[in-house]
């Protein structure tokens, strides 16, 4: 189970605070996980371990939204910032389509990732 995890800069401390909240649910070994650049350097001060891809800005969400497409990735926790605009909003909205066209569970805020996780639990 490959999950990705991506926040933009105004929702990264919930995602770390999710993160730490459901740490030993998550730190299982049937659970990978990638994420995008920065996203990533914080989800690794949480004791994850991460594989990174490049920053959202530079093509993080391509790359992730390729892997959902490939079926490489099985779910995706993308905590999005409804209030910032972002130069890479084309990328961004490429993901959150594919993912609906590849039918790959998409939790955009933390209390949809805990209903996720309850799942795999
Ligand atoms: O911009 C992002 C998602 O669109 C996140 O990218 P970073 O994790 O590199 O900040």
């Amino acid at each position: 189970m490959e999950i990705a995890l991506i926040a933009h800069d105004g929702k990264k401390a919930e995602m770390v605070n999710f993160l730490m909240k459901h740490k030993e649910a998550l730190q299982n070994n049937k659970i990978t996980f990638i994420a995008t650049g920065t996203t990533g350097k914080y989800a690794e001060q949480t004791g994850l371990t991460v594989t990174k891809f490049l920053s959202g800005p530079l093509g993080g969400d391509a790359q992730i939204a390729s892997r959902v497409v490939e079926g490489q990735t099985n779910m995706v926790f993308f905590f999005r910032d409804p209030m910032g605009k972002h130069p890479h909003e084309p990328d961004v909205n490429m993901l959150l389509r594919l993912c609906d066209v590849h039918n790959v569970p998409l939790a955009t805020n933390p209390a949809t990732a805990e209903m996720l996780l309850d799942h795999l639990k």
